[in-house]
C-alpha cells in the first residue's frame, strides 16, 4: 500500500537516513526498530507524509507518487498516529480529545459545536478501547493506560487505512504496556489495518510484528520476520551492548 523509493531524510539539514527502499504491503504490521536518534521517528513522519524527502519517492496505493500538495492531503486523510506521550489535551475531555482526531474534517477556526455525526463517531472510538465510561472526563484526571487509550481511539476515529504509532507503550509499565499491546493488536487486526510500529521493547516487537525492519547507520540493516531476529541480529543492530531494556516475559 506504501513504497519508498531510495528516500533520504535530512533533519536540520543534517543526513539522517540515505536511499531506503521500502514496501509496506497493506494490512502488515510491520515493526521499526534501532538505536536512538537512528531516524525512526523521521522515517514515521515520512511515511506519514508530514516530513518531505530530501530525495526519493513515497508511493500510496490508490494515490500515486506523493508529489502534489493535493497527493498529500489525501494521504495525510487515510492515515492517523498514535504518539509515545498521548500528545492530547489536557484540560479538555477524552470525547474533545477524540474529536480533534477529526479537526481536518471541518474549518479550522469553526466556532460551531461538533456535528452530531462527529460526536457519535468519537463515542464510538472511545467505547471500542473501553472508555464510554470516561468520555466526559477530562484527560487530566485519567491513567497513563486511560490517556493512551484515548490517543489510540483518536487515531481510530480517523478510519485510517495506514495506522503509525511511534513507541505507543513506552511511556508505561511493562505489564500495562503487554495489555495496551493487545488490546492494540486486536483492534488493528479486527479494521484490518496497515500499522507500522516502533518500539523500543525488542521482545515486544518480536510479539506484536509480522515484519522487523531494523535501522542502523542510516540505512535499512535488518528486515524480516521476528523469527530471524535472533540474538545475532539483534548484536548487530545494537553493537556495543547498547540494547533497550527488554519487558520482562
Ligand atoms: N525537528 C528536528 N530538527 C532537527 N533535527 C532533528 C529534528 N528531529 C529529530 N532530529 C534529529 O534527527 C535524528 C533522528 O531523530 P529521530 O527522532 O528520527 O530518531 P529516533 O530513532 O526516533 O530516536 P529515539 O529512539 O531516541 O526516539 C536525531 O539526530 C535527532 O537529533
Amino acid at each position: 500500500m506504501l513504497r519508498l523509493d531510495r528516500v533520504s531524510i535530512e533533519r536540520g539539514g543534517k543526513p539522517i537516513l540515505d536511499g531506503i527502499d521500502l514496501e509496506i504491503r497493506r494490512g502488515s504490521i510491520t515493526a521499526i526498530v534501532g538505536p536512538s536518534g537512528i531516524g525512526k521517528s523521521s522515517l514515521l513522519a515520512t511515511l506519514n507524509g508530514l516530513l518531505r524527502p530530501a530525495s526519493g519517492t513515497l508511493s500510496v496505493d490508490g494515490i500515486g507518487p506523493l508529489r502534489t500538495p493535493a497527493s498529500l492531503l489525501a494521504h495525510r486523510r487515510g492515515s492517523a498516529t498514535v504518539f509515545q506521550e498521548h500528545a492530547l489535551i489536557a484540560r479538555l475531555s477524552a470525547l474533545d480529545n477524540v474529536l480533534l482526531g477529526l479537526a481536518d474534517r471541518r474549518h479550522p477556526l469553526s466556532p460551531l459545536p461538533w456535528p452530531r455525526a462527529m460526536r457519535e463517531e468519537a463515542l464510538a472510538a472511545l467505547a471500542e478501547v473501553g472508555l464510554l465510561g470516561k468520555a466526559l472526563d477530562p484527560v487530566a484526571r485519567l491513567s497513563g493506560g486511560e490517556r493512551q487509550r484515548v490517543g489510540i481511539a483518536r487515531a481510530l476515529v480517523r478510519k485510517p487505512r495506514l495506522l503509525l504509532a511511534d513507541e505507543p507503550f513506552a511511556s508505561v509499565d511493562p505489564a500495562l504496556a503487554e495489555r495496551l499491546a493487545a488490546e492494540f493488536l486486536r483492534l488493528v487486526r479486527e479494521h484490518a489495518l496497515t500499522l507500522v510500529i516502533v518500539l523500543h521493547q525488542l521482545d515486544l516487537a518480536r510479539r506484536l510484528a509480522e515484519r522487523i525492519v531494523g535501522l542502523g547507520d542510516g540505512r535499512v540493516v535488518f528486515d524480516g520476520s521476528p523469527e530471524r531476529f535472533d540474538a545475532a541480529a539483534q548484536e548487530r543492530l545494537f553493537p556495543l551492548h547498547s540494547a533497550p531494556e527488554s519487558t520482562p516475559p
